[in-house]
């Protein structure tokens, strides 16, 4: 579970990304950070990973205060939360197995399970057949799953998506979009950050519409699938587990 109270964070020069922040994840959600350009969601999932540190409030999860973890013991923080952004960041002079592996060999995994583990997780994203390229042999949304394959190679309990299709068609990301629901059903917490407003419409979600302070969003049988709270101007959206189309 993901537990913000009352989150700040000023940068230098004092511009505040985030104001005050609260909300709760419950284990196995999808939650989607819908918001402008500049909106702070990039700089919420850095202060979920440890990239930031939050000026105020706090921020636990699973029950710890991760404001309290000493840096020598962030690597266990981070064990159990994949992050991926709109670059893929791959090393290309490394094949897809080698890039994959290399996250692996950064934990010190077993050596004799990491074969077995890097083949399974190129099965998920359905690269098994891409092993052995190089990254510039590769379309973009097969990069990003790349980087998805790499995020994920330690099983991890949270996925952090920072604009995971920022540069990608619309085909490739909702190729993307998928994968994410996928593994997200696999019991995998998710949290996307996104201004594209238009996966929902692609996504099937019958309309999204402001209700006093809240933006909701029904589904084909006008059931209400989405709910989300305004804060200080920035649309925050959650989705609830299976609740998706
Ligand atoms: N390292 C930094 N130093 C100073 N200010 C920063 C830094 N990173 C982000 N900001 C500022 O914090 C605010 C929120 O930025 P952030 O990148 O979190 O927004 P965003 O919603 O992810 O935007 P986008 O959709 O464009 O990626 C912006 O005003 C930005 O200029």
């Amino acid at each position: 579970m993901i537990e913000c109270k009352n989150v700040g964070k000023v940068y230098r020069r004092g511009v505040v990304a985030i104001r005050d922040m609260s909300f709760t994840i419950e284990e196995g959600e999808f939650v989607y950070l819908l918001g402008a350009s500049g909106s702070g969601k990039s700089t919420l999932l850095k202060t979920l990973y440890r990239d930031e540190a939050i000026s105020s409030g706090t921020v636990m999860i699973d029950e710890r205060d991760i404001s309290k973890i000493k840096v020598r013991d962030l690597h266990k923080l981070r064990r159990d939360i994949g992050i991926i952004f709109q670059e893929y960041h791959l090393l290309p002079k490394k094949t897809v197995y080698e890039n994959v592996r290399f996250a692996l060999e950064i934990l010190a995994f077993p050596e004799e399970e990491m074969d077995a583990r890097i083949r399974q997780t190129l099965t998920l994203v359905e690269l098994a057949d891409k092993a052995d390229c190089y990254p510039e042999e590769l379309s973009g949304g097969q990069q990003q799953r790349v980087a998805i394959a790499r995020a994920l190679i330690n099983e991890p309990r949270i996925l952090l998506a920072d604009e995971p299709t920022g540069n990608l068609d619309p085909r490739a990301s909702m190729e993307i979009f998928r994968l994410l629901m996928r593994i997200n059903r696999r019991g995998t917490t998710v949290l996307l950050a996104t201004h594209d407003q238009h996966i929902f419409q692609r996504f099937h979600f019958r309309s999204l519409t402001m209700s006093g302070d809240s933006w909701l969003l029904m589904n084909q049988k006008k059931q209400l699938v989405l709910y989300s709270t305004i804060i200080r101007k920035k649309i925050f959206i959650l989705c609830r587990k299976d609740e998706h189309a």
